[in-house]
């Protein structure tokens, strides 16, 4: 069984993290690619920091010296910035080497001369990671909604500002605080300037242009503001009045043409980045045929990232549709003697069951009751006609906690 050799370029927030998962789940790979995988080289800027990497593993900031170290398969890239990076990746493709890169302003600029070369290269370039973080938004519109025309896109792609809107507004902090909570938190950019004066954004959306459209906008033409001078005072008086602030990247259609937008809008309750908060970016997209769709998660980060990189790593060696498990995984029947929580609706609360809290109904006969039981104590209760109905209550993820299976 031959190795896939992969060279990592960065070496900070997300190549750290894709470092981690590789070396500590190398069997999850092998099972999942049928092939082993050896990181063999990193490359970094300044070799005089400490870093926790295994011995016999190339740590250079030559990225001459790393190309040439044996034949890489694959170069996964998280550095910041459009030079040196492009250059490297230009490098790889040509010698017919994969790149995963979740480097947003270097693909913005370079993303076409970049496919390009991995053509030339006989190649594979891909960048899950680099619009919307653990979303998998580039995956899903390239490979699951061809058929559909997309017509619309309003997303929020830049999880450092959602995170410091959020922050501001539900915990009263400052800008400046929120956002060097979302810096020590490894979410903004190294300049931070590219998050909140929007480019960040900005060119996420400039590569799904390319994406959906086969092109991008002149880059003077579309508006481009960022969050930088929001303050609670306006963001208070947005929410008395029934709205929220967000910053909305967006794709419409006017008159036939394309508008790309990248700015804070007023939201209005109901709408579907409404109640996207916190680190979160959301992608609304509307197709002709599969209607308003919505993805959803955490938009930066160094899990989520790395999550995107790695799907796109296993991708590139994918040899079946088959998704092959990751955990051995047992099946449990109900248990129906196990304590938890349930929602009733009832006349008046039951004898039996240990109530946490309690909503009168508007008609009389009808409460609505927040306890603890088990599912026969329910069932017995409802034969007896002394509820309504049960309703177990959703999300509850404590109940799976001690029996959830660890990755093989
Ligand atoms: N953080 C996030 O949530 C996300 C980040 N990204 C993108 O991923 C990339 C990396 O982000 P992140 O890990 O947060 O950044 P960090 O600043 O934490 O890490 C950057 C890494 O790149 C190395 N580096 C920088 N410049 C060079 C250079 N010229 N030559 C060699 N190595 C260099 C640094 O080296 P050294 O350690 O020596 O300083 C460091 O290891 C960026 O393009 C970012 O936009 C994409 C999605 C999410
Ligand atoms: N700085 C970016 C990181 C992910 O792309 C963000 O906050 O969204």
């Amino acid at each position: 069984m031959t190795t896939i050799k992969v060279a990592l370029l960065g070496f900070g927030t997300v190549g750290s993290s894709v470092y981690q998962i590789l070396q500590s789940q190398q069997s999850k790979f092998e099972r999942l690619i049928g092939r082993k995988v050896e990181i063999v080289g990193v490359l970094i800027q300044d070799e005089t920091k400490q870093r926790d990497i295994a011995d016999g593993i190339l740590v250079t900031s030559s990225f001459e010296e790393l190309i040439n170290v044996s034949d890489i398969d694959v170069i996964i890239e998280a550095i910041n910035g459009i030079e040196p990076g492009a250059g490297y990746l230009h490098k790889a493709l040509e010698k017919g080497v994969h790149v995963v890169t979740a480097n947003k302003e270097l693909l913005a600029h370079e993303g076409k001369s970049l496919r390009e070369t991995a053509d030339t290269g006989n190649a594979q370039l891909k960048y899950e990671a680099a619009v919307a973080g653990g979303v998998p938004i580039i995956g899903t519109l390239q490979q699951l909604l061809q058929v559909n025309y997309i017509s619309n896109v309003e997303a929020i792609l830049n999880g450092t500002s959602n995170y410091i809107l959020t922050e501001i507004a539900e915990n009263k902090v400052s800008f400046q605080e929120a956002l060097l909570t979302a810096q020590k938190l490894g979410y903004a950019e190294a300049d931070p300037g590219n998050d909140v004066d929007g480019w960040d954004a900005f060119y996420k959306l400039m590569i799904l242009s390319d994406l959906l459209l086969g092109d991008q906008p002149d880059w003077t033409q579309v508006t481009r503001r960022g969050i930088r001078g929001i303050t609670l005072a306006d963001i208070q008086a947005v929410e008395t009045a029934g709205w929220r602030i967000k910053h909305i990247a967006s794709l419409q259609f006017n008159k036939g043409k394309a508008q790309l937008r990248v700015e804070p809008r007023a939201v209005p309750q109901g709408h579907s980045l409404y109640e996207v908060a916190g680190v979160d970016n959301a992608v609304a997209i509307e197709g002709d045929l599969a209607g308003n769709l919505k993805l959803q998660g955490p938009g930066a980060g160094a899990l989520p990232t790395a999550s995107a990189i790695l799907e796109d790593f296993v991708q590139l060696y994918k040899k079946s549709d088959n998704r092959k498990p990751v955990i051995d995984t047992t099946f449990s029947a109900e248990d129906s003697n196990r304590l938890q929580d349930w929602l009733i609706t009832a006349p008046s609360i039951p004898q039996t069951a240990a109530v946490k809290q309690y909503w009168s109904g508007k008609e009389a006969n009808s409460n609505t009751y927040l306890l603890s039981a088990t599912a026969e104590e329910l069932k017995n209760l409802l034969q007896a006609g002394e509820i309504h109905n049960f309703f177990r209550v959703a999300g509850a993820r404590q109940e799976i906690s001690d029996t959830f299976p660890v990755p093989i």
